[in-house]
């Protein structure tokens, strides 16, 4: 709360979230701006880096899916511009990478479990009647494991079942909750995956990520109110050095 009260007070306005939402409207009070930020730092930070930590968790036991990942990489480097950060128009071309966060969210979706109270009394399509008052819960990470949903492979990280002839392929917001459906779905899922997609590639082009080994078996999930690696994930991390060949493709 200091926070808001000094950047209102101080009138100095920057770029980030919180000068925005003060120059929005002056009739904001300070507590609809503390709670705005936190909101937004909950939704957007904890989420990302849950995905991100169980992302490269699933690479390292997958090798064959971060060569393909690398190779992708190089191939957009090659068509666009060859240093530097990526561009947006790069890091939408990144449609394997894509799918493979849409995998790991699959498996691991960090708001694994959802509740909604019912406004009205209602019939689902399927039958089943809801009262009104009555507490509905429905859980993502369950139908991210379910057979009849994703085929007898539900079990396998496998990002193919996401890609269409090399492009990436969305279902159905209501088969893949993870980031809600309906109205009040994520406001966020498009800058998410921007996020985790720019941050991944900066990782995978600059560092060799390698998970120590005595815990590369198995990783347990933490059931908080985000779907967290249990005891987190002990990495080495190597700096690696990007070359650039004389046809201007990058080595990675
Ligand atoms: C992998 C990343 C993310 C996942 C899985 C995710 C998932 C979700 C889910 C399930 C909801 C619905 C929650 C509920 O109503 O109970 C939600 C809402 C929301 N998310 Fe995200 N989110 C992610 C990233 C982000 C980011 C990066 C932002 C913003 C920077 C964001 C902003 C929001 C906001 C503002 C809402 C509330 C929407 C509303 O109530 O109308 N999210 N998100």
């Amino acid at each position: 709360m200091q926070i808001v009260r000094r950047r209102k007070s101080s009138g100095e306005l920057g770029d980030d979230l919180l000068s925005r939402f003060i120059s929005e409207s002056s009739s904001y009070s300070d507590e609809f701006l503390r709670d705005i930020i936190v909101s937004f730092v909950l939704a957007g930070r904890d989420t990302t880096s849950a995905t991100l930590t169980w992302f490269f968790y699933l690479i390292s036991i997958h090798p064959e899916v971060k060569t393909k990942l690398l190779d992708e990489l190089r191939a957009v480097r090659a068509r666009g511009a060859r240093e530097g950060e990526l561009t947006v128009e790069q890091v939408k071309g990144l449609n394997y990478m894509h799918a493979a966060l849409s995998e790991t969210l699959r498996l691991y979706p960090p708001v694994p479990l959802q509740t909604r109270a019912c406004a009205e009394s209602d019939v689902w399509p399927d039958g089943t009647k809801v009262k009104k008052g009555k507490t509905v819960m429905y859980s993502a990470y369950a139908m991210g494991k379910s057979e009849k949903i994703w085929g007898s492979d539900w079990e396998e990280f496998r990002p193919e079942r996401w890609m269409d002839e090399g492009e990436f392929r969305a279902v159905n917001a209501f088969k893949f909750p993870v980031f809600h459906a309906g109205p009040r779905m994520c406001l966020g899922k498009e800058m998410a995956y921007v996020q985790m997609k720019t941050v991944v590639a900066a990782v995978m082009e600059r560092f060799e990520i390698e998970v120590v080994d005595e815990v590369k078996k198995k990783r347990e999930v933490e059931f908080t109110m985000i779907l967290r690696m249990k005891g987190g994930l002990p990495v080495r991390v190597r700096r690696k050095t990007m070359m650039m060949n004389d046809d201007g493709t990058v080595e990675i």
